[in-house]
C-alpha cells in the first residue's frame, strides 16, 4: 500500500470546508482550521477548492485529500478530468472525485477520468460513492480508496441520520479497496463504530469544522425542549 495511505490507516481525517457565502469561506481560515485539527490528532485533511488545498498542503505535513466542488450538474465533486488535474496540480496527495455511476458533465466515464488523471500526475484517487454498486464500479474503474461520502445524496439510498452503517457493512464485505467512512459522522461513538465495522479511516467534517451547523444543533436543543 502507498505510504500516503499507510499514514491514514485507522486514523481520523478532518474535512475543512465552508460553503459559498458563509463567513468562514476564506482560505486562510480553512488553513487555520486544518492546523487546529492536526493539533487535535487528525492524520489527514480533506479540503475543497484550489487555494484551500494549496495552502493546507503548504502549512501542514499530513496527507491532503483535495476536491473541487463546481457547477450546477448533479455531479459536482471534482466533476471533470480538468477539475481533477487542477486539484492534483494544487498539491493534493489524494484527489477526491464523484465516484457515482451518473453521467459526468464532460462526457467521460469514471475510468477514463481516473486514467487521464494518472497520465498527468502520480496521485491517489478517492471515489466518493453513494451506494455499493457505485463502489464496485469505482473499484473497477481504478479508484484507490472508496468513500461513503455520497450515501443519501444521490437518490439511491435514504439519508440516514448518522452514517449509513448498512452501506458501510456492504462495502467492507464486498469491496477490496480501503473503505473510508464519510458523511454524517457526528459523534466520537459513531466514528468508533465505523472503525469497528472495518472502515480504513473516518472523515468528519460538519461536527468538527462547521460551527454554524453545530450552533444550530445546540440552538434547537435549547429552544425546542
Ligand atoms: C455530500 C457532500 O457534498 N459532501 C461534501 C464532500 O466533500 C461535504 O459537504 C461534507 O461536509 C463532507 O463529506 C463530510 O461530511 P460531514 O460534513 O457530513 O461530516
Amino acid at each position: 500500500m502507498s505510504p500516503v495511505l499507510e499514514r491514514l490507516r485507522g486514523r481520523l481525517i478532518v474535512s475543512c470546508q465552508a460553503y459559498p457565502g458563509e463567513p468562514l469561506r476564506v482560505p486562510e481560515i480553512m488553513e487555520r482550521m486544518a492546523l487546529a485539527a492536526v493539533e487535535g490528532g487528525a492524520a489527514g485533511i480533506r479540503a475543497q477548492g484550489l487555494e484551500d488545498i494549496a495552502r493546507i498542503v503548504a502549512a501542514t505535513d499530513v496527507p491532503v485529500t483535495g476536491l473541487w466542488k463546481d457547477g450546477e450538474d448533479p455531479v459536482f465533486i471534482t466533476p471533470t478530468l480538468e477539475h481533477a488535474i487542477a486539484v492534483a496540480d494544487a498539491g493534493a496527495h489524494i484527489v477526491a472525485l464523484d465516484g457515482t455511476r451518473r453521467p459526468r458533465p464532460d462526457g467521460r466515464t469514471l475510468a477514463q477520468t481516473i486514467a487521464g488523471l494518472r497520465e498527468h500526475a502520480d496521485v491517489l484517487v478517492m471515489a466518493d460513492c453513494g451506494s455499493l454498486e457505485d463502489a464496485l464500479a469505482a473499484e473497477d474503474a481504478g479508484a484507490d480508496v472508496l468513500g461513503t461520502t455520497l450515501a443519501g445524496y444521490t437518490g439511491e439510498r435514504a439519508r440516514t441520520q448518522g452514517p449509513d452503517v448498512e452501506l458501510i457493512d456492504q462495502m467492507v464485505a464486498r469491496c477490496s479497496r480501503p473503505v473510508v467512512v464519510e458523511g454524517r459522522v457526528h459523534t466520537p461513538a459513531q466514528a468508533a463504530d465505523a472503525m469497528g465495522r472495518g472502515a480504513f479511516a473516518v472523515v468528519v467534517g460538519t461536527a468538527i469544522t462547521h460551527p454554524t451547523t453545530i450552533t444550530g444543533w445546540f440552538h434547537q436543543a435549547v429552544t425546542e425542549r
